[in-house]
């Protein structure tokens, strides 16, 4: 038996989870080894002593000074005290300075214990899930070969840029960029060496978004978009212009005489209430069209209706 009772020890204090056992009235009455090096960790000193603290005194002074989930935390274990609800488990972030750090906290009633007047408190790390989950989340926003903004997440971007302009009576300008006769290029070269000129074009972009509220995206095969919050027409002109040189510069030549370009339809506007994305996408995308029946290799602006900024 006192064998039994060494072993359940040992497991306990070899737990990677932080763990706790409380009474009802919040009283620590049990912490492991993890909890305390943890504790540690975080502020505390080696000879810090856990037991006879108040945990809940504890979270309270925490979501009276506006800690939200400490508020939570609290609510979640009373609520476990009280039966209300018979677990609770709380995600919560814990970076440190220098790593970035997540938990779950989970508040059961003690196994075994029938009176109900102990609680185990456990804190697990899932930093490791939390950061692939960040990952895939990323994954399904970012082309893959050329690592900017997908579709989806332009059209995520645009709706955001939109609102936020709407609210501040600011211009966002729309560029779509579309290479030209790049089927050519493809038949010329190959699909990898298409695959490379897509991706310095990518590039070249990129280096033009250079604010919070820019974005650049590749849209389609060969097709790209920038979005500038916040900028008036002819700031927007003179960037697509400066990405048209550089794109020149690239100096991806195929055949004897062709080298890469591109043309650009541009679009501005001060949102109204109602403007929606798909507006302002036909607006730039016109705007590419005419680039394209004029010759390629060219900026064109949508010419400004009564709302849009001059
Ligand atoms: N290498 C490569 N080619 C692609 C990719 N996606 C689309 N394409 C090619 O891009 C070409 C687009 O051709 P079109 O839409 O006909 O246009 P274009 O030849 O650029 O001519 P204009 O746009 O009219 O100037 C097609 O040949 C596609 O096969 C890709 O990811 N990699």
């Amino acid at each position: 038996m006192q064998h039994l009772a060494a072993l359940h020890t040992s497991v306990f204090h070899s737990l990677e989870e932080q763990i706790a056992v409380i009474d009802l009235t919040g009283k620590i009455l049990a912490v492991n080894l993890a909890w305390q090096e943890f504790g540690i960790h975080n502020g505390f000193s080696p000879e810090h002593v856990w037991t006879g603290c108040n945990y809940l005194d504890t979270l309270s002074h925490s979501a009276s000074a506006g800690d939200r989930l400490a508020h939570e935390a609290l609510q979640g274990i009373l609520d476990v005290f009280s039966g209300k609800r018979t677990v609770v488990y709380l995600e919560y972030p814990c970076h440190s300075p220098d790593v970035q750090r997540w938990f779950t906290m989970r508040v059961a009633p003690l196994h075994g214990d029938d009176s109900r007047t102990l609680f185990l408190i456990s804190h697990h790390n899932i930093t490791q899930r939390k950061l692939a989950e960040e990952q895939v989340r990323l994954l399904a926003l970012q082309d893959p070969l050329t690592q900017l903004a997908n579709r989806r997440a332009f059209e995520q971007f645009l709706h955001r840029e939109i609102r936020h302009s709407t609210r501040h009576q600011h211009p966002i300008s729309l560029m779509l960029v579309d290479v030209d006769y790049f089927k050519h290029y493809n038949d010329a070269l190959g699909h990898a060496a298409g695959d490379q000129c897509l991706s310095d074009i990518g590039r070249v972009l990129q280096n033009h978004a250079r604010r919070p509220s820019d974005l650049a995206a590749r849209i389609g095969g060969d097709e790209f978009a920038l979005i500038l919050g916040n900028t008036h027409p002819a700031i927007a002109h003179q960037i697509a212009t400066s990405i048209l040189k550089a794109i020149h510069d690239l100096q991806l030549v195929f055949g004897p005489s062709e080298q890469v370009t591109v043309s650009i339809g541009l679009t501005s506007v001060v949102p109204q209430a109602l403007q929606n994305a798909d507006a302002l996408f036909r607006q730039a995308d016109n705007a590419l069209y005419q680039a394209k029946s004029a010759g390629r290799n060219r900026v064109e602006q949508a010419l400004p209706t009564p709302h849009e900024p001059h």
